[in-house]
Formats: C-alpha cells, structure tokens, sequence
C-alpha cells in the first residue's frame, strides 16, 4: 500500500537571498502510513514545526516534493492547498487559539465555514465530539471561563470537527502539566483508534515514550538525525 504522506528532499528556506536567509529544512524524505502515530522531536528550532506545517499544507516548501495522498501538495495553487488542508488535517496547537468570547460549540464548528453543510447538521458534529470528549454540558459557555484543560478539549474538538484523515499537533503537552498531559494522551489513543494518522512535534518524554507512539523521528538542525527516514 501506498504511504499516506511522502516528502522527497523537501528544503525550506526563510526570507530566501537575503541577508537574514535561513535554511529550516534540509533534504526531509520521509514516509508515513495510514493510521501511524509518529512524533518528531529535537531541540528548539530543529525544523519541527516547519515541517509540520509543509505537510499541513500551511505553506509550500522552496523545493522538492510532498505528497498527501495522491496529491503534490507543493504544487497545488493557493485555493486547492487551502482546500486540502481543510478537508485532510485537523490542527492541534500549544496555545489552544480558541476564540475567547464565543461559545464552545462555535469555535469548534469554526473550521467548516464557509461549507455547503447544512447548519443542523454541523451543529450536531459539535455535539456528539463534545460528547466523546466529556463536554457535553459546555456547548454554551464561553471560552474564557472553561478551564485549561475544557480548553483543550475544544481545541480537540475543533480539530476533529472536519473529521479529518491526518491529526498535527505542535507541542500539544507544552502548558499543560503531567496530570492533564495524561488526559491529552488518552484521548490521542482514541483519536488512533478511529483510524487517524498522527503526527506529533514535542520535546516531552511523557509523549515521545508514550505507548501510542511506535515511531520517533529525530531532527536537528533541519535534517532528520541519521539521514532520511524512509
Ligand atoms: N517565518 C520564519 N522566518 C524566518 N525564520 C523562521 C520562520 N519560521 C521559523 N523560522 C526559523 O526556522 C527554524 C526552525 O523553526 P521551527 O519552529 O520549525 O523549529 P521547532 O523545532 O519547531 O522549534 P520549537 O521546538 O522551539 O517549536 C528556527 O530557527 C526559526 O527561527
């Protein structure tokens, strides 16, 4: 079968002939199958969240190849790229970048406007992802008045509103401590078993040697330690 995600010789590089050029990325082959979890670790500034967003489709990388399914994502125009990201990835970040004055249910039916889906219907994908995550009371409160952890139960939900093939999650553990880093884990095994792939970018041991997790990637420097990875 073929991988769900391959980059060949992807490069990034930042403000590209100018003084303060920068090479993210070097040379990252790497293929991921369907359902896999994978982390990617290393130091700050190793390329982890560079990466994470080439894959993503958040932006395009200055050469080679990434393929998302049957897709060469670098070389889709703005409008399809936006398209896959929305139909492929839910998006997992360390700050929850919820909306703070809108309601729970709100913010995590934001990732599917402006879709043809009827609104009922939308409204009752909210809920029963509420409902996985233990939510279900919370539809109307606000965000700013949910604690850390019911927040990042919505940013979950909103992640997986879309249901989404692949879950990215940056640093998801970064400002949580070791009892609600748990409950993220526990629910990233439910997020395995429907079937997601999942790709993590963490510096957290309690993470990286997580059951759930049958694959690291090293990187350091914009390469993957030890070569490509295929
Ligand atoms: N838009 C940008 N313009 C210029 N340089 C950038 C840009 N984005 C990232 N970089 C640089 O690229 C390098 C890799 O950053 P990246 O965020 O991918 O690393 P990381 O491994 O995810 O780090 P951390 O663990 O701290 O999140 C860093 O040196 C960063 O300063």
């Amino acid at each position: 079968m073929k991988p769900l995600i391959r980059t060949e010789k992807v490069c990034k590089i930042y403000n590209s002939r100018r003084p303060d050029e920068f090479r993210a990325l070097e040379d990252i082959s790497l293929s991921i199958d369907f359902g896999e979890v994978v982390v990617l670790k290393g130091p700050s500034g190793s390329g982890k969240t560079t990466l994470l967003s080439l894959i993503g489709c958040m932006g395009r990388p200055t050469s080679g190849r990434i393929v998302v399914g049957e897709k060469d994502v670098a070389k889709l125009s703005e409008r399809f790229l936006t398209r896959v990201r929305q139909q492929t990835f839910g998006f997992i970040f360390q700050q929850f970048n919820l909306l703070r004055d809108v309601t729970v249910l709100e913010n995590i039916l934001l990732p599917l406007y402006p879709q043809p889906t009827g609104f009922a219907e939308m409204e009752e994908r909210g809920r029963t992802l509420l409902a996985m995550l233990g939510m279900e009371k919370k539809e109307k409160m606000k965000v700013n008045k949910l604690s850390g952890g019911e927040q990042q139960r919505v940013a979950i939900a909103r992640a997986l509103i879309n249901d989404p093939e692949i879950v990215i999650a940056d640093e998801p553990t970064a400002h949580l401590d070791s009892k609600l880093s748990a409950d993220l884990l526990a629910i990233l095994e439910d997020i395995s078993r429907m079937g997601k792939t999942i790709l993590i970018a963490t510096h957290d041991p309690l993470v990286f040697n997580h059951p759930l997790v049958l694959r690291t990637i090293s990187m350091r420097d914009g390469r993957i330690e030890g070569g490509s990875d295929q």
